[in-house]
């Protein structure tokens, strides 16, 4: 029998269209007693703004522990096949949707669907929706990872953050419990003030009893101050020890997890470890001494009365009542919150970012009205939580009143049947009176727990994913590099390059050349190990392949100058020097020995300038210039230029041309050009990259003997400056 109740359990609705198949997928994950994210099965998918493919969703499986096998299919298969299957299917015969169908059971499929939830449906109505009749089966294998074993390693990763502050948390925590005892001595002394020493007429008494809670009371707030500065410390340490951390493991990621990011989500999440950090110190602060208060005040009421004990005691469970049924709206909201909050960062990056092109655009007015859009969004779900804790608020509120009423009305009786002094009326009320509050914030500490709850479950997810290797075999010196037979796809893509071939040698340079999207820049990106390849091998100085060398030491001898040049906020120095430490005068020295010191001088403050979003926005080229003598400072053995000229003006390439030619013995380049022109004195060799392969290889003489995208070029250009009869 098919559990429906697990079933309806598991299920992941989809947050948007795009989402079906991930949303699947995890719900059996999940089914399975598995844990996961959309985020992480996104990114392992390659679901992207059409969706995901069953490619992508097969690969995602295999790497998450299932044995996932895509296949086509009939009805009959389905019906014989006893486990959860995830179906491509076609919604109003246009839009291209997944489905989980979990098991054919009395005559009907029962359905999982991400955007309308569990269904039953008659083999007809399956067959007519079931177009292309390819699914996805799926069974987990040891490799699958249990939820428990998530939660576990979630919980050390959360204590090893938290492990540096336990003394001051103790500490706190301490002065905390002092504090909630002496919170009592207002409600213990007018309960004597009133039976006792007012009555008794004696001053001295008084001034005693005055002086007594005076101190006390001191006490109190010298223990608070104390206390405030032990937790602005801890947040201190904490917060920086979190960032720390997370912005380790942030730029440890593999360059695929940032493909597929938004910049501004990013940003949200490393915001997000405030709530963390915030939710550690109310908890620290507040949540001890409101037990301890309610404890304390409830043994004292108990003490005075046992009758105004035993009504406190039973009010206390309507109040947890009234916040289980609100905890699971408040985490829902509070999700949506913190997403809209990363949606309107994000916005705001990628708008600032594409400035220009808004204004070519005449798009103002549409960003704008989508800023409204997305902001709106963000501030409306602002609103439904605010309206949720409002409820919340408003219904613990009610209870505490009848509480306190409860409390006066029947303590007044007591006192009118003599059964209770004035003074212990008081007492009593002071009792309650600190007893509510305390009620109410341990109530509603739901709230700021789960916020940390998902800000740190956001957090982890990042955190815990699997980080770029970078153990290996450490490497002397740059000798070759010999690609056989690579293949590489992105995730749930297909195949990008599909067996290329090429070689280089020291102080060679040659160039990949080919349409664009032909994957040339994937190939040198490949060869920053910046993805994994499918199949073939690179191997380096004929005996090491490139996935067993040691990143540090790899990326110790390449460098690149690729086509997106960033410059980091600083001066022309700073980016030369990239960290390194180095005095000034070895860089001016490196730049009058490679020539780079007429572009620079041109620069207001010479190599002093400041370059980035804090100075001034250098030209295309002038980029290109300073990208390059940041490469070169390096001293690679192997460059990679990717269109690392295409900015430039032509003296400027030549110099470029030149300088490399006469750097040539100590370097091998790989140069990724669409300016073919400068290849026929420059490259020793060239490769044509078509249909994933190189399909043809050789110098500039060789490479004209056949027709390919090289020859081409030159033909064309030969073509046109052949002289042309003018009319008269
Ligand atoms: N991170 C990515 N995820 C998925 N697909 C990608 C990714 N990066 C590039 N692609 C795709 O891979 C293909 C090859 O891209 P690549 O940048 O390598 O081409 P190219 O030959 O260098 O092109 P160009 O000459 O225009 O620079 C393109 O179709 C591109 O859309």
């Amino acid at each position: 029998m098919l559990n429906k109740k697990r079933i309806s359990k598991t299920i992941v609705r989809q947050q948007d269209q795009t989402d079906c198949g991930v949303a699947c997928l995890l719900s059996l994950i999940k089914y399975y007693e598995g844990d996961g994210s959309l985020e992480k099965l996104r990114e392992l998918s390659g679901t992207n703004r059409q969706g995901t493919t069953l490619l992508g969703l097969y690969q995602a499986a295999n790497q998450l522990g299932f044995d996932a096998q895509g296949c086509e299919a009939n009805i009959q298969a389905i019906i014989d096949h006893r486990t959860p299957l995830i179906l491509h299917v076609l919604i109003d015969e246009r839009l291209e949707h997944y489905i989980i169908c979990y098991r054919y059971e009395n005559g009907k499929f029962v359905i999982g669907d991400p955007a309308k939830g569990i269904y039953e449906l008659s083999a007809k109505e399956l067959e007519a929706i079931w177009v292309s009749r390819t699914c996805l089966t799926l069974a987990p294998n040891d490799e699958f990872v249990k939820a428990k074993a998530i939660a576990r390693s979630k919980k050390v990763w959360f204590l090893t953050l938290l492990k540096e502050d336990y003394k001051l948390l103790g500490i706190s925590i301490g002065i905390g419990v002092t504090m909630a005892v002496l919170g009592t001595s207002m409600a213990i002394f007018s309960q004597k003030l009133i039976d006792d020493i007012l009555p008794s007429n004696d001053l001295k008494r008084l001034l005693t009893g005055l002086a007594l809670l005076s101190f006390l009371l001191m006490a109190r707030v010298g223990f608070s101050t104390l206390r405030e500065l032990f937790l602005i410390r801890q947040s201190k340490d904490f917060n920086n020890r979190i960032i720390d951390k997370f912005y380790d493991s942030l730029l440890r990621l593999p360059k695929a997890f940032f493909d597929t990011r938004k910049i501004g989500e990013l940003v949200a999440r490393l915001n997000d470890t405030n709530r963390i950090q915030r939710v550690i110190k109310f908890l620290a602060s507040n949540l001890l001494i409101d037990i301890l208060s309610a404890i304390v005040a409830l043994s004292f009421l108990y003490y005075y009365s046992w009758k105004i004990g035993l009504i406190a005691t039973i009010n206390l469970p309507i109040y947890f009542l009234i916040i289980y049924g609100f905890n699971s709206k408040i985490i829902t909201a509070q999700k949506e919150v913190m997403q809209g909050y990363a949606s309107s960062e994000s916005h705001y990056i990628n708008s600032m970012q594409g400035i220009a092109s808004i204004k070519n655009h005449n798009g103002l007015n549409i960003f704008k009205k989508l800023n409204q859009l997305i902001y709106g969004n963000f501030q409306q779900k602002v609103f439904d939580l605010g309206k949720i804790k409002i409820r919340l608020s408003l219904f613990s509120g009610i209870a505490g009143v009848l509480f306190l009423i409860a409390v006066l009305g029947f303590g007044s009786y007591q006192v009118y049947q003599q059964a209770m002094s004035l003074g212990e009326l008081m007492a009593v009320l002071g009792m309650a009176g600190t007893l509510m509050p305390a009620i109410t914030n341990l109530a509603l500490v739901a709230i700021p727990i789960n916020e940390a709850k998902i800000a740190f479950q956001r957090m982890f997810e990042f955190a815990s994913m699997q980080q770029e290797v970078t153990d290996g075999t450490h490497i002397e010196k740059f000798d070759s590099l010999e690609i056989s037979d690579l293949t590489f796809r992105f995730a749930g893509r297909s195949r990008l390059l599909k067996g290329v071939n090429m070689k280089v040698h020291k102080g060679e340079c040659v160039a990949i050349v080919g349409e664009s999207g032909s994957g040339k820049s994937t190939l040198g990106q490949l060869l920053q190990k910046f993805y994994q390849k499918e199949s073939g091998n690179i191997i380096v100085n004929g005996k090491m392949d490139l996935d067993g060398i040691a990143m540090e030491s790899w990326r110790n001898h390449i460098g690149v100058v690729s086509q997106d040049i960033h410059l980091f906020n600083g001066t022309v120095l700073d980016n030369i020097l990239m960290g390194t430490e180095d005095s000034v005068e070895n860089v001016v020295k490196f730049v009058q020995q490679h020539g780079f010191e007429p572009f620079f001088s041109q620069f207001p403050q010479g190599l002093g300038t400041i370059v980035g979003e804090e100075g001034i926005n250098l030209s295309g080229g002038q980029r290109q210039v300073v990208a390059l003598a940041r490469v070169l400072y390096k001293r690679p053995q192997l460059l990679i230029l990717d269109e690392a000229t295409a900015a430039m003006d032509r003296n400027t390439e030549k110099f470029t041309l030149r300088l490399l030619e006469r750097l040539k013995d100590e370097l091998t380049v790989i140069l990724i050009s669409h300016r073919l022109h400068t290849l026929k004195n420059f490259a020793d060799r060239i490769y044509v990259l078509e249909d994933g392969k190189v399909a043809h290889g050789g110098g500039h003489k060789e490479l004209l003997l056949t027709h390919n995208f090289y020859s081409e070029f030159w033909q064309e250009l030969n073509a046109d400056k052949k002289p042309t009869l003018v009319s008269a």
